[in-house]
């Protein structure tokens, strides 16, 4: 039996109605939410991304601000446009793409950005407040990822998840995410000595590593769910995720490809992060009783 494909593309689509729908409402008050988006150097990858992203603002009713810089610009400068975009009250999201030119320190530019206005979900506050489980930005990729998830009807209560990659933007936040859904977590790395020993008791398998073939079929469970995080390019041309796809499809339950996948719900839920910057704003606004 081949596994269901789990489509990031169509459930994606769902979610942004709703989302467009929010949106309309607020510029329907004057409060159209806006996202500043900031790219530094000519990284072709980073140029689609951000392109997905603007794209995604303008379809579904939020404002973009792009501004792109030469690779060569300091850091005490771009700490300084987003110090500007901090005090704009037309601008409700803030996002640095990353990577950064080796110069930047990234830790200082993400913490430069304000709390309220950090829909990217990558501050220290904001990884605090998830691991404590209060209320805060979470970030998307780790977000789009439980979304996939759910949409397969399996609970995650009591099954066991193995993440694979630990880093502060997908694997981590990830482990906490499947953790507060009540799921057994595994999170595993480049010094776990034997990976399919955990994938192959998972219920739930995420690859977030950023190389191809990571995950094969003899390192999985019949029925599984598996989420493919990464995106690599083949010397085709091709993208490819982290999972052997045509031949893990063949064992597993579910499945998400690349492209499709995760990185559609990535931006989806930058969409809902930035609205609900912008809902809380609004919120602020009103005149209290
Ligand atoms: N679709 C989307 O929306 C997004 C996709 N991505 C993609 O996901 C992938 C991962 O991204 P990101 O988390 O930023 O990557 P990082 O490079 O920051 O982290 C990769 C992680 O994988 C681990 N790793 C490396 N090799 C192995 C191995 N052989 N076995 C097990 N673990 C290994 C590393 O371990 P260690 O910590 O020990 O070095 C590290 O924790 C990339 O392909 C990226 O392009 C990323 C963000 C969004
Ligand atoms: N501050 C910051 N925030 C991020 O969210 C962020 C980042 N930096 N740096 C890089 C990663 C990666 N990422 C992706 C977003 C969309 C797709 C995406 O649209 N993918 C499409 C196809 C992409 C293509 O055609 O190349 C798909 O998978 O179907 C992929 C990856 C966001 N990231
Ligand atoms: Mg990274």
């Amino acid at each position: 039996m081949t596994a269901q494909r789990i489509d990031g593309n169509a459930l994606s689509r769902q979610l942004r109605s709703a989302l467009a729908r929010r949106a309309a409402q607020l510029a329907a008050h004057g409060q159209q939410p806006a996202l500043a988006v900031i790219l530094v150097g000519e990284d072709p990858a980073s140029a689609v991304y951000v392109r997905n992203k603007v794209r995604a603002c303008q379809d579904n009713g939020l404002r973009s601000i792009l501004e792109k810089y030469d690779a060569s610009l300091g850091e005490a400068a771009l700490l300084e446009r987003i110090a500007a975009l901090n005090a704009d009250p037309g601008v409700h999201g803030i996002l640095v793409q990353m990577p950064l030119p080796g110069h930047i320190d990234p830790h200082r530019v993400i913490e430069a950005i304000a709390p309220a206005k950090d829909v990217d979900g990558y501050s220290a506050l904001c990884a605090g407040a998830l691991m404590t489980g209060l209320e805060g930005f979470r970030p998307c990729t780790p977000c789009g990822c439980m979304k996939l998830i759910e949409s397969t009807g399996q609970p995650l209560a009591g099954r066991h998840a193995v993440v694979i990659g630990r880093s502060n933007t997908v694997g981590k936040p990830l482990a906490l995410l499947l953790l507060q859904a009540n799921a057994t977590v595994t999170l595993t790395h480049s010094a776990t000595p034997d990976l399919g020993h955990h994938t192959r008791q998972a219920d739930v398998v995420v690859a977030a590593v950023g190389r191809a073939n990571t995950l094969t079929a003899d390192m999985v469970k019949p029925g599984a769910i598996v989420i493919d995080v990464g995106i690599n390019r083949r010397a085709d041309g091709r993208l490819c995720g982290d999972v052997d796809f045509d031949r893990v499809q063949e064992v597993v339950g579910w499945i998400t490809p690349v492209p499709g996948g995760v990185g559609p719900m990535t931006i989806t839920m930058l969409l809902e992060n930035t609205i609900q910057a912008a809902e809380r704003r609004a919120a602020a606004l009103l005149p209290s009783s």
